[in-house]
Formats: structure tokens, sequence, C-alpha cells
């Protein structure tokens, strides 16, 4: 079974964190003993299973580094993903846990850790793709109803490519992109090919396309997910770092991840400082 909330709970008294908080974020989330993740309910980043327990890739990795750094207990916040940045930058949790892609616009408001995996993008249509969509110029060439999820990068990625941003269709989340496609409401919902092709797996009605690069300024993208921190928190963010690096280093960091359906291609040398860019 995957780590448990529960055994994140068992952790605290075995850290018996009773240190005194300074000024850094580290300090006090030690002398606290929690750290708050922010999490947006989409399988497999961040979620609650079916048994009611908190999980998710990004949580599993932040139970394991938080543990070493001294953090015995994580407790989820759940929101929507266009919420998440705002959440963090109102404190009401500590680190975006969401495997959030790292990119420009978002490095302007937060912190983030290099990536724990990279991803390229991925559609839910119709079985048998009837419109035949295999990329955001698909979408625009063939006029075809086009939806994504609040807040998600892939709404940049379809206007980069020249489809009209009025007219997206923005949903809470993945399942209800596989509720609309399936209606017939929308042709098509983007988002990670690892989310999509894991929602439609519950699916008789829809499909997930082959993975696909987004092209933007000309330029292919490859996107990387990490975890996003306050801009003051650069001593946190430093010290997951250095966790997340030996756990590269070592392969624990794929065998926390591959559970949650990653590849071994979806593991990633890419850093943040380049993903900002
Ligand atoms: C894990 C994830 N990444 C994308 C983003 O960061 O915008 C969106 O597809 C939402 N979910």
């Amino acid at each position: 079974m995957l780590g448990s909330a529960a055994a994140a709970t068992g952790a605290v008294a075995a850290s018996g964190c009773s240190r005194v908080a300074s000024g850094n974020a580290l300090d006090r989330l030690r002398s606290q003993g929690t750290v708050r993740l922010g999490i947006a309910g989409e399988v497999p980043y961040g979620y609650v299973d079916e048994e009611g327990e908190f999980t998710g890739e990004a949580p599993e990795l932040a139970k394991v580094v938080f543990q070493r750094l001294g953090v015995g207990r994580v407790q989820p916040v759940a929101t929507d993903f266009a919420s998440l940045i705002p959440g963090l930058n109102s404190q009401q949790f500590d680190v975006v846990s969401a495997g959030m892609y790292i990119n420009k616009e978002r490095c302007e408001q937060v912190i983030f850790s290099d990536p724990e995996y990279q991803m390229l993008d991925s559609f839910i249509v119709r079985k048998g793709n009837p419109k035949n969509l295999r990329s955001y110029e698909d979408v625009v060439r063939t006029g075809a109803r086009f939806a994504t999820g609040t807040g998600y990068a892939e709404i940049d990625y379809a206007v980069a490519a020249g489809y009209p941003e009025k007219d997206i269709v923005i949903l809470q989340d993945q399942v209800a992109g596989l509720n609309a496609v399936e209606s017939g409401r929308v042709d098509v919902f983007a988002g990670t090919a690892l989310t999509t092709r894991e929602v439609v797996k519950k699916s008789s009605r829809a499909e997930a396309t082959a993975p696909f690069a987004a092209v933007v300024d000309g330029k292919k993208k490859i996107d990387g997910g990490g975890f996003a921190f306050r801009p003051t928190d650069t001593e946190l963010r430093d010290a997951f770092n250095t966790e997340i690096h030996k756990m590269k280093r070592s392969g624990e960091l794929f065998r926390v991840l591959r559970p949650f359906g990653f590849t071994e291609a979806e593991m990633t040398t890419l850093t943040a400082e380049e993903l900002c860019r």
C-alpha cells in the first residue's frame, strides 16, 4: 500500500520535534512538527483516495523529504488548481504539492524546487478520436470545442496555438473534463499526459491521445513539475532540493513515483532555473 496520512501522523511522535522556531520557515515547521501541503484533487499528483487516504506522487515524496528534514506530519489542504499559488501566498498551506509545472509566469509569484518529473500533454477525446485531434494546432484548425482545467498551463498552450481564450471552456478538474467529453459538451479536454491516461481508465466512452509537446513561440515544450514555496522561504526550498537531489541520485525518487504511473522516461535532469526562463 502507498504511504498514508496515518503513517505520517505516527511519525510525529517518532520525530519528537521540540525545537523552538526561529525566523525561517524550516525551523518553524520543525517546531510545529506539521507541514501543510496544498493539493488540487488531481490523480495521480495529489488527492484523497477511495479509502480516504491522502496520497499522490507529490504528497508521498513530500512525506519522505519532510520526515528527513525533521517535520514528521503532513496535512493536506485541498483546493482547486487555480487557487494553489494564491493559497500558498496567503498562508493557507506551506507548500504546493500538486506536481505543478514550473514556468516563467509562476516563477514570478513563487519559488520552485527542481522538478521531480518531466511531462508532455495529452487530450481526453471521445473513443476513436472522431475529430483526429493530436495537437493544439489540430484543435485550432478543426474549430473543436476545447476545455481544460482552471489555472492549467494548457490554457496558455491553446492560446499560443491560436485558440481564442474567450472560447475555452474552463472546468473544475480532469473528472469534470472527462464528463464533458463523454457527454459531448466539448470535443477535447487537455491535461498532463499522466492525468489524462489515468482518468480515462474509468471510461468506456473516452480515451487519451498519445502524448505530444505543446508549441510555444515556435519551440516544443517539455514541462517539469515541482514543489512551490513562498518567495521568502528560500532555506526551506533549498533544504528540500538537497533531499530531492539525493533521491534522484540513488534512484529512490523513481521508486516513490513509479506506483503512480510514471515511466523512467518521465524522470528528469531539468532544473527549476531552466524552466523559469
Ligand atoms: C500537474 C498539473 N500540471 C499542469 C499545470 O501545472 O498547469 C496542469 O495540467 C494541471 N496539473
